[in-house]
């Protein structure tokens, strides 16, 4: 196989546009362009205000847009133009049919196999990147040989993408591993070596790892399933805590120490949130169903029943701490996004929590440094969230900074572990807050001894307090 030249990328999302704009950087004689069905999406790629936040991503795309990174919705022209074909579109949880939710819908994936085959006039390497059920490249390599002009080849890569959101920039200069499954077959062994020369511009190649497709695939369900199951077995602890007098953080430390276990994922949260580490694993509980591993299935699915008690629980804390009312009281809700350094919301906590103290009556405002207003009505009026969104508009309001969100108060909710929320002067807070103030820290951020010295009743995960 000739070097490869020129890539292309369908789906211009929090995977592709930094994937993409990474793999320009790094190799500035390849064309690559990220191609999106949503004119929106792009217009946004093209413009001074990237449709994503993530630190970093800006240098990055004003270095090589218009260089050798292009943003276009001309997807023909991308995929005509290209040797090697990323598949970075969404595969979100299916919510209609067979295995709702809990299968990984496979519509948009299914939809791009078909625009490749439909438009490609010579050799392609075809290269999934979305988060699929195992054997997903086969349904792939088969839309595109049913579908097969004469004279065209495919060969189908499975190559998932491991950067998490808030660090992906770093995530992907510093990648850990690039997982790379493909036919075990000498024109497979040719793909898997086209898509390593890209690589190989800046990861050593003893942290790429070549396997057989169905091991990669399966590989980034278990990657997210042990990290999400780590978050789950201590956020377990952390009502062991609560209940015991015991410390969450120090128990944290304590294990993290040992070199087996090592100290990451392990900070008690108010509850993981983000697009995937769910949907994933509500993926591998269904494909384990489907195999009849009932006992596997059910294994995994305490990772999300987890998940949610956390939610639930944090949720009843607040409720109970205000004489188990919040009915006309103000709650300023700090953060929404999922987690800091993004502006994504997608099954962030802070929905979960919003929505509770919504429906408990309360007069809720939020503030997150980087989630806009629009995005935050949207997923607190979202069918699946509430059937009153005239009560969330009336009960919500958004505010662009901290400190006016928490004035006239009876309590605050750290939902989101953004720097400058530890930093906000909370003497000055405390002032103009109802009395008795209170904090509910979710995301264990907050100097507990300094808040209540200055008057505050303070609550977090894992710690009586
Ligand atoms: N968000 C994350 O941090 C990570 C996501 N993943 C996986 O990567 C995949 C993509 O995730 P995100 O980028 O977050 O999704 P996203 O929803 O941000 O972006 C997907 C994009 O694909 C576009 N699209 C859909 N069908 C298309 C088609 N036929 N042609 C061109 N564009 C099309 C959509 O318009 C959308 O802009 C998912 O499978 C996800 O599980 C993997 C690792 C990290
Ligand atoms: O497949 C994906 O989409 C990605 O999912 C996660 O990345 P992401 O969801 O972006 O962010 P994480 O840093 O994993 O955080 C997920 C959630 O867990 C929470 N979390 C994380 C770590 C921790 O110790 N405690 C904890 O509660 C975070 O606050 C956040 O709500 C994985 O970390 C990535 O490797 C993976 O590629």
């Amino acid at each position: 196989m000739a070097k490869i030249t020129n890539i292309c990328c369908l789906g211009a999302g929090y995977v592709g546009g930094p994937t993409c704009s990474v793999i320009a950087l790094k190799c500035p004689e390849v064309k690559v362009t990220v191609a999106d069905l949503s004119k929106e999406r792009i217009a946004q790629w093209n413009s001074d205000k990237l449709p994503i936040y993530e630190p970093g991503l800006d240098k990055v795309v004003k270095t090589c847009r218009g260089r050798n990174l292009f943003f276009s919705t001309d997807i023909t022209k991308a995929i005509l133009e290209a040797e090697l074909i990323f598949i970075s579109v969404n595969t979100p949880t299916k919510i209609v049919g067979n295995g709702k939710g809990r299968a990984a819908d496979l519509k948009y994936v299914e939809g791009a196999a078909r625009l490749i085959a439909n438009t490609a006039q010579n050799d392609k390497i075809v290269v999934e990147k979305s988060t699929v059920p195992v054997k997903a490249a086969e349904s792939i390599a088969n839309i595109l040989k049913a579908n097969q002009k004469p004279g065209v080849s495919y060969q189908v890569l499975s190559n998932p993408e491991f950067l998490a959101e808030g660090t992906a920039i770093d995530d992907l200069l510093n990648a850990d591993r690039v997982l790379i499954g493909g036919e075990e077959s000498s024109e497979g062994r040719k793909a898997i070596e086209a898509l390593c020369s890209i690589y190989d511009h800046w990861i050593p190649r003893e942290n790429i790892i070549t396997t057989n497709t169905w091991s990669s695939e399966l590989s980034k369900l278990a990657a997210n399933a042990f990290l999400a199951q780590r978050i789950s077995s201590i956020n377990s602890l952390s009502a062991v805590c609560e209940a015991t007098g015991a410390d969450v953080s120090e128990v944290a430390r304590a294990v993290g120490l040992d070199s087996r276990i090592g100290s990451k994922f392990l900070q008690a949260s108010v509850g993981f949130g983000g697009s995937c580490f769910q949907k994933d694993i509500l993926n591998l509980v269904y494909i384990c169903e489907c195999l009849n591993l009932l006992e596997v299935a059910a294994y995994w699915q305490q990772v999300i029943d987890m998940n949610e008690y956390q939610k639930s629980r944090f949720s009843i804390k607040i409720v109970e701490a205000l004489f188990n009312t919040v009915s006309g009281k103000n709650i300023c809700i700090l953060g929404f996004a999922f987690k800091k350094n993004t502006g994504d919301t997608r099954e962030s906590p802070s929905i979960f929590i919003a929505n509770t103290l919504i429906q408990e009556g309360g007069s809720i405002r939020i503030y997150d440094p980087k989630v806009e207003e629009d995005q935050i009505f949207e997923d607190l009026t979202h069918p699946s969230i509430t059937h009153s969104p005239e009560l969330v508009r009336k009960n919500v309001t958004v505010y662009q900074d901290a400190y006016s969100a928490c004035e006239g108060c009876h309590a605050i909710v750290v939902c989101t572990e953004w720097d400058e929320f530890t930093n906000l002067d909370y003497d000055q807070i405390y002032q103009k807050m109802m009395k008795p103030a209170y904090i509910f820290d979710g995301r264990k951020i907050l100097n507990h001894q300094q808040l209540m010295s200055i008057g505050f009743h303070v609550q977090t995960i894992g710690k009586r307090i």
